[in-house]
């Protein structure tokens, strides 16, 4: 098949004999070609470099620099490097060839030249140049594509191993990517995780067709300082003729980061920034179901606090809100335990649970919280009962069974509180069933 030419390519003639460059200028402008004419290797440089032609016709024999000389110096250079050389000799010997071939050139024309042949290799070096010259284009473009990407891009074999790490991944896992392409999966992803995807890869490699996409998938990548970082990963197969796999990985922190914010406000009450009813209500739940299996005692306070209404009508609601915010303070700075959760469950009123805490030591922590609200002095001028802020605290305790439910734990907290109230507020009440039936429960009255 006859390739076609490219007529816009431009040719140097290099030879010492000025009827040989003359003709060849000759055939050359007739093929279409811009021609340019050195009669030296030294000059033929000096022209590469200027003008860089899409191709050189070489003569071997001249005097001063020869042909072999011209072409290393060419090839040496990174301006001239690329330009394809075609060698004319009248040394046709096996060991002049190999000595062109070797030294760069892609051709080699034995002289006298038959002007029809050299159209023709001219021809088809040009037209492999061209190729060359977009697949040259074509990987740059894709390396600087893969350069600048913001993912994360790997190339990994079918053993785990990292063949290439683009510069994002460098950027992610906190190395170069020089130091990954060392690094095998197993590396970066936890041991069940990662021996998931070698198991794909060796069913891919075994039956190709088969082998299901296994999609974007969160997975925690280990860093090279040994920090997991959240990151979506997918991977899927490359059409090589090796197996190789192409994962792309995506930092998903900041989403994961907003994500648990979300969550975290969720479950917290603006106002005092203790957790709200809904999140107290399955933690309660929770651990209730913990103590039915553990058979430990659970402890729920309820704390309202006194003469609010008048606090507000007097103070302003802003002063209210400062109260809340106080008292709910006190609270959280006493639930400690992973097992505690204190809680704004309406206006003003706080609820905490104590897991695993038996009825005296609920009742002792409830005193603490009491004494500490009065002990802030937040003065409440028309407080019937008292000078400055106070809180009326009921306590119940129980050792939950699978036929109770947690409504029996609010109701009697509920009713010691106000059991509290009625014995003249800024006090504890506790009751604990301790496991007994429910109206046999022992009242405490605190102070
Ligand atoms: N400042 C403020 N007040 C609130 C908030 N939520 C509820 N309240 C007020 O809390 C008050 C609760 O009053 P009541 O339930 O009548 O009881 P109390 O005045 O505390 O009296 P006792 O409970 O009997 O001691 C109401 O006036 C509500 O408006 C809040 O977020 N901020």
């Amino acid at each position: 098949m006859n390739l076609p030419a490219r007529r816009d390519a431009a040719i140097l003639i290099v030879d010492d004999a000025p009827a040989n460059l003359g003709l060849l200028r000759k055939l050359m402008i007739q093929q279409g070609y811009q021609t340019f004419v050195a009669n030296s290797g030294e000059r033929a440089l000096s022209i590469a470099r200027r003008v860089r032609p899409d191709l050189i016709l070489l003569d071997v024999v001249m005097p001063g620099m020869d042909g072999l000389e011209t072409c290393r110096q060419l090839k040496d250079h990174p301006s001239t490097q690329r330009i394809p050389v075609i060698f004319m000799s009248a040394r046709t010997g096996t060991e002049d060839v190999v000595a062109g071939f070797d030294i760069g050139a892609v051709d080699y024309i034995s002289k006298p030249l038959r002007m029809a042949e050299v159209c023709a290799r001219v021809r088809a070096q040009l037209q492999i140049r061209s190729t060359n010259d977009s697949q040259h284009e074509q990987a740059e473009r894709l390396r600087t594509i893969v350069d600048s990407m913001v993912e994360g891009l790997m190339i990994i074999e079918a053993s785990g191993r990292i063949q290439y790490a683009n510069p994002a991944c460098g950027r992610y896992l906190g190395c170069t990517p020089e130091a990954l392409e060392k690094k095998s999966l197993d590396d970066l992803l936890c041991a069940p995780v990662a021996q998931e995807y070698l198991d794909y890869f060796a069913r891919c490699a075994e039956e190709p067709e088969f082998a299901p996409q296994p999609g974007a998938r969160e997975v925690i990548v280990r860093r090279c300082d040994g920090s997991g970082r959240a990151m979506d990963l997918t991977l899927a197969p490359m059409a090589m003729h090796e197996t190789l796999f192409i994962g792309l990985l995506h930092d998903i922190t900041h989403h994961k980061q907003s994500e648990t914010a979300l969550q975290r406000a969720a479950l917290l009450d603006p106002l005092t920034k203790i957790a709200n009813r809904r999140h107290f209500d399955s933690f309660i739940e929770l651990e209730w179901q913990r103590a039915v299996r553990s058979g430990e005692p659970l402890s729920l306070v309820v704390l309202d606090v006194d003469h609010f209404k008048l606090y507000n009508d007097t103070l302003g609601h802003p002063a209210g809100d400062i109260a809340l915010q106080q008292v709910a303070g006190v609270l959280q700075a006493h639930a400690l335990r992973v097992t505690d959760l204190a809680a704004r469950y309406g206006g003003e009123e706080f609820v905490v649970l104590f897991a695993a805490t038996p009825a005296a030591d609920a009742a002792a922590l409830a005193e603490t919280i009491r004494a500490e609200v009065e002990a802030l002095q937040m003065p409440h001028p028309r407080s019937p009962s008292s000078g400055s802020i106070t809180v009326s605290i009921g306590v119940a305790t129980m050792v939950p069974t699978q036929l109770d439910d947690v409504e029996k734990l609010f109701v009697a907290a509920d009713r010691a509180m106000y059991g509290a109230k009625e014995a003249g507020r800024n006090r504890v009440v506790a009751v604990d069933n301790g496991g007994m039936a429910w109206d046999a429960v022992k009242s405490l009255v605190k102070r």
